[in-house]
């Protein structure tokens, strides 16, 4: 269950204590009712009040696939939930018949009700607001982005600039909680000749084919960036320097099979010494490049 609802402990809860009260009132309907005969049944209302069931469950199971934890969540599963369990209540009145001074059951099925319907409506008015304020925060997100061309408009990775407010955030909580922190340089080789024949079109293509591979091997809390015209850099914060070499490896297999031997990258990588500057960075970056193209073009050589 927890693989249908992967880090959602509180539906699996919430739907564990809906089971196991549906099955509570079933036996306890069964215990005080007695089963109709079949001739007694209005079948018109038992495929009603079955649709309506089938209904409830459906939105209750809907609620929990959509939803994030939280105590709107909550709201909107016991709401949802009670209303499954007071639909399947009518749905066995309709097959059970109850001693006419037990008025137990007929509570259970008409009280819940306006309170199901009230902790829904309740959970839909919250959830309205809160959609409404993640759409706001979205749009300032989307306005920001567009307006300081954070994403490069040619691989529509993050630019440079918003590479550098990201690494300077980084190099703050790296000095201060002493997280190691990462980088990546990935180059592509002969992109200039490449270019030239094969032209523009063909060039752009190559550079989003090693944006997707990129975008492939990141984790989560990496950020995969345009450096500048065939370069990229890639930040791994809480990445130590064992770690940075695999990953480098990663992106380099990566992006030269999303190449398809039509051109190959060299990637190399540093881990931040505490206080480091981003310039020098950057610096230490760009000769580890020239380095290893050099000893690249020795080995070829030879
Ligand atoms: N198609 C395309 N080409 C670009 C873009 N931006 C820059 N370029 C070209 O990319 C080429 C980069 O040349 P270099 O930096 O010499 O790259 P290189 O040939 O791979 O040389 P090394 O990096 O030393 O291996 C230049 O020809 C630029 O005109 C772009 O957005 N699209």
């Amino acid at each position: 269950m927890t693989r249908l609802f992967p880090n959602q402990k509180q539906h699996v809860v919430s739907l564990s204590i809906t089971l196991f009260a549906g099955v509570l009132l079933t036996l306890l309907a069964f215990i005080i009712g007695d089963l109709e005969p079949m001739s007694a049944i209005d079948w018109m209302d038992f495929v009603g009040e079955a649709a309506a069931t089938i209904m409830a469950a459906i939105w209750f199971v809907l609620l929990m696939l959509c939803r994030p934890r939280g105590w709107v969540t909550i709201l909107l599963l016991i709401g949802s939930g009670t209303y499954w369990l007071t639909t399947w209540l009518d749905l066995l009145d309709e097959l059970l018949a109850y001693p006419p001074d037990n008025r137990l059951l007929a509570w259970l099925e008409s009280l819940p009700a306006p309170i199901s319907m009230f902790l829904l409506t309740w959970g839909l008015v919250v959830w309205f607001s809160e959609q409404q304020a993640v759409n706001r925060q979205l749009k300032q997100r989307e306005h920001f982005h567009r307006e300081h061309s954070l994403i490069d408009p040619v691989t529509q990775l993050y630019s440079l600039r918003y590479l550098l407010v990201q690494l300077s955030r980084e190099a703050l909580l790296h000095d201060k909680r002493e997280q190691p922190l990462s980088m990546v340089m990935v180059d592509i080789d002969g992109f200039a000749h490449y270019n030239r024949i094969h032209g523009p079109r063909q060039g752009d293509q190559a550079l989003n084919e090693v944006a997707a591979a990129l975008e492939v091997a990141l984790r989560d809390t990496d950020l995969a960036c345009r450096y500048t015209s065939d370069r990229f850099v890639v930040l791994l914060p809480d990445t130590p320097p064992h770690e940075v070499s695999v990953f480098s490896q990663l992106m380099e297999d990566c992006c030269n099979s999303a190449l398809k031997g039509k051109l190959k990258v060299t990637t190399v990588q540093l881990t931040r010494q505490k206080e480091e500057p981003e310039q020098a960075l950057f610096e230490r970056l760009n000769q580890l490049l020239v380095s290893a193209k050099r000893s690249q073009s020795q080995t070829e050589v030879a």
